[in-house]
């Protein structure tokens, strides 16, 4: 039994990575345990980019659970948290630091309150799959301060109950969510179909179009649309079957551009869906479809697609390059059509990985003003400058899975407190 009279604090801290979709789900068969009506495959991006770090502690002076997400406090009754909490505790198993002199039984675990501090280093609810990252943070983070034994598999399942798509964020590389048959949707997990370096030559380029809150969540958004979408149930019944293997073996055979024909037919499938809502639901903007027709033109004009593109429930791009040599051309074309404001500082506006910036000569602010256009405008035509229409980009790569952060001085909450630094 863990000695209820003594302040000791025992923490875990963990980092998460997002994921972008490429096969996208959207649409459940069932709400509360989240099971989808279709497979989907995704990304895994570079958490040295975007991730979220997730710090969990437990003590007996905790009188309650509670959570804080970007540096605010907030409420972890909704069903999700609950549940995830529920089904992570259930699997609780004896934890003992000597060193500390703390020991936590099975049944302590009954009566134990954690402390959960979490930070997103990338726009939260804006179409950047923060809840992927999120809810796979909060599952591995947790499952490791209560000693979980279960595989990546069954954390996946329970990270999928936090959010459908976190499941896919329990590991690196590329990822299939099985959709799974079974109604207790115990067969409803994600599973690694290649690690990250399996495909290391892909770079991928962000443009932050907004990081303002969608009007729709994704949950609501594909809810609404299984309600009322006529072609919802042909895309999944019909379409993505095929489209998902066509995808992994795009993704086995490091074959770009089926890879890219894929992912930019699903993207556009899933925004037609959107609009096939009732009422319909705009997640892209006129900057996101001037994003489309510049990669559109692009690939056509050299017979074979160079770049992909994928947006999700908003109206950043996510754009795939097939190589470092074509991220940066990718990148010059970007910056020729979105400058940023004048006094803006490039490493603010480029962030991520900076090396894609040198390879495209940019060193600052006046060689974004002296690209030439891109082959195949003629002129300088102001009307394809459309400065500030993007917030900044951000320059990542496939990634890593999830990681445990064994640096104390990382953690997010007082290792004398328990409470946020
Ligand atoms: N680090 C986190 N820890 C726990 N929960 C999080 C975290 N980050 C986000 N969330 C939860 O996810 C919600 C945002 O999910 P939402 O699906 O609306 O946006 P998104 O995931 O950023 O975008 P999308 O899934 O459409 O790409 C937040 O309101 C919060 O409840
Ligand atoms: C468009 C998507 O990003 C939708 C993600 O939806 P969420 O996983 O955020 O939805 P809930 O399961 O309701 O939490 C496509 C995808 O990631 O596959």
């Amino acid at each position: 039994m863990a000695d209820q009279s003594k302040r000791w604090i025992l923490m875990t801290t963990a980092q998460t990575p997002t994921n972008i979709a490429v096969i996208k789900y959207w649409g459940k068969r069932d709400e509360s345990l989240i099971l989808p009506i279709n497979d989907s495959i995704s990304v895994t991006l570079d958490p040295d980019h975007l991730c979220t770090t997730t710090t969990v502690a437990v003590s007996p002076s905790f009188d309650r659970d509670r959570m804080w997400l970007n540096k605010k406090e907030i409420s972890l009754s909704s069903d999700r948290y609950q549940r995830c909490l529920r089904e992570i505790r259930s699997r609780a198993n004896e934890v003992e630091d000597e060193k500390k002199g703390i020991k936590i039984t099975k049944k302590d675990w009954e009566n134990l309150h954690v402390h959960i501090d979490s930070y997103n280093n990338f726009p939260t609810a804006a179409g950047l799959a923060s809840s992927a990252a999120g809810l796979a943070c909060f599952v591995f983070a947790l499952a490791r301060l209560m000693n979980v034994k279960e595989d990546l598999g069954k954390l996946s399942a329970i990270a999928r109950q936090g959010s459908g798509s976190a499941c896919r964020s329990l590991y690196g590389g590329f990822v299939k969510w099985n959709m799974g048959k079974n109604d207790d949707g115990s067969d409803s997990i994600a599973v690694q179909l290649a690690d990250e370096k399996h495909w290391d030559d892909l770079v991928i380029v962000i443009a932050v179009v907004s990081s303002q809150q969608k009007e729709t969540s994704s949950t609501a958004g594909m809810r609404e649309c299984v309600e009322t979408s006529k072609l919802i149930q042909y895309r999944a019944k019909e379409v993505v079957p095929k489209q998902v293997a066509d995808m992994e073996a795009a993704i086995k055979y490091h074959d770009f551009p089926s890879f890219a024909r894929l992912a930019c037919s699903d993207s556009n499938q899933f925004h037609a869906l959107c609009l096939d809502t009732s009422p319909p639901i705009f997640y892209m903007n006129d900057t996101s479809h001037r994003i489309i027709g510049c990669i559109e033109k692009w690939n056509r004009a050299e017979g074979s697609p160079q770049v992909a593109y994928t947006f999700d429930a908003g109206p950043n791009a996510v754009l795939i390059a097939r190589n470092r040599k074509v991220a940066a051309l990718l990148l010059q074309r970007l910056l020729f059509h979105f400058p940023p404001h004048p006094d803006t500082d490039l490493d603010s506006y480029v962030t991520g990985d900076k090396s894609i910036l040198q390879d495209a000569g940019l060193k600052d602010i006046t060689d974004v003003e002296a690209l030439p256009p891109p082959p195949g405008i003629k002129d300088n035509i102001p009307a394809l400058k459309y400065m500030g229409d993007v917030s900044y980009f951000i320059c990542t790569r496939p990634g890593r899975g999830p990681v445990i952060l064994g640096d104390e001085s990382l953690a997010l909450l007082s290792p004398e407190t328990g409470l946020p630094k």
